[in-house]
């Protein structure tokens, strides 16, 4: 019998980390080894919970962690940094969920597949897997119409738009030979004049415990498409990352896709 791959948590005490840590104690193909938060957080040295490995307590840097085979990272842009130093220091693999991110991290994690195999999904849900696929088709299949991307979260969201969206844009925008750079309008206030031709808007809602809910709206003359897909429940996502990271785990370096697992899932 193969032994559990050793996964690290980065971000093991936010809503994903509960998720994820709900999901790992009754998973067979995983020893969690290591669970980090927050420098100064209130869960630093507390045994982790839900418990899903006796003893472990949570840590707030990756100094002390032991050998590890994957790190799943659903934290903040600086955490993530760090858990991918210490991915490219120790050849570690990484799958990271966290989104709103600076150019500057995003260069650092798109120049780490070639030293590392790591796999980054803006969502990690199968339904936005498909959904983005619709969303392509459609957006070529009605070139002229405009497009409009609807997200709507919980109130303590850090970033907006919401990576999925924003994914979700680009996906669209390739689809009509153009990018996101090009074709993005982030929110319409006091006297914008007309839509421009062509261009990708987004709209942002926060509220509640809204968990994840994202609407593209291909709008025609006497006529609307609409694509959607609404999360009630964070464990698709950590389940997602779970089978993301079984699968990630001893692959050769490279820049992984979402799409590259669930080709192996049919
Ligand atoms: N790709 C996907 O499918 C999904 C992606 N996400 C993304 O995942 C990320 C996390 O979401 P969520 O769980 O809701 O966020 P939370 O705010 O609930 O949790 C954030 C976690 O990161 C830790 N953290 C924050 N800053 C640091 C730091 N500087 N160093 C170390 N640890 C840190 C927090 O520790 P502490 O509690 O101690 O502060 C906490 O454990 C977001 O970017 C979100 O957009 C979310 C859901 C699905
Ligand atoms: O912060 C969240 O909660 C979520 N973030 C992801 C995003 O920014 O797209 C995915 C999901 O919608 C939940």
């Amino acid at each position: 019998m193969t032994r559990p791959l050793r996964l690290a948590l980065s971000g093991a005490s936010g809503r994903m980390g509960h998720a994820l840590l709900s999901l790992l104690g009754d998973d067979a193909r995983f020893e969690l080894v290591h669970a980090v938060v927050a420098p100064g957080s209130i869960h630093d040295g507390q045994p982790v919970s839900p418990a899903a490995a006796g003893s472990l307590r949570y840590a707030h840097d990756w100094t002390l962690a032991p050998p590890i085979d994957v790190i799943v990272d659903f934290s903040s842009p600086a955490a993530l940094a760090l858990a991918l130093d210490h991915c490219l220091a120790h050849g570690t693999a990484l799958v990271s969920g966290t989104t709103g991110m600076d150019a500057t991290l995003e260069a650092r994690l798109a120049d780490a597949g070639q030293r590392i195999a790591i796999l980054r999904a803006a969502n990690f849900s199968l339904g936005v897997a498909v959904l983005a696929r619709l969303l392509r088709e459609a957006a070529a299949a009605l070139p002229d119409w405009d497009l409009e991307i609807v997200e709507a979260h919980h109130g303590r969201k850090q970033d907006a738009p919401s990576g999925t969206a924003l994914a979700l844009g680009q996906a669209a925008a390739a689809a009509r030979d153009t990018t996101l750079e090009a074709a993005a309008v982030y929110g319409r206030e006091g006297r914008t004049g007309e839509r421009i031709e062509g261009s990708i808007g987004f709209a942002v809602v926060r509220g509640g415990d809204i968990v994840g809910e994202h609407t593209a709206m291909l709008i025609g003359q006497g006529e609307r498409v609409e694509l959607a897909h609404r999360a009630t429940d964070r464990s698709i996502f950590a389940r997602g990352a779970l089978h993301a990271a079984h699968w990630l785990a001893g692959r050769a370096p490279g820049q992984w896709q979402l799409d590259d697992v669930i080709a192996t899932l049919r």
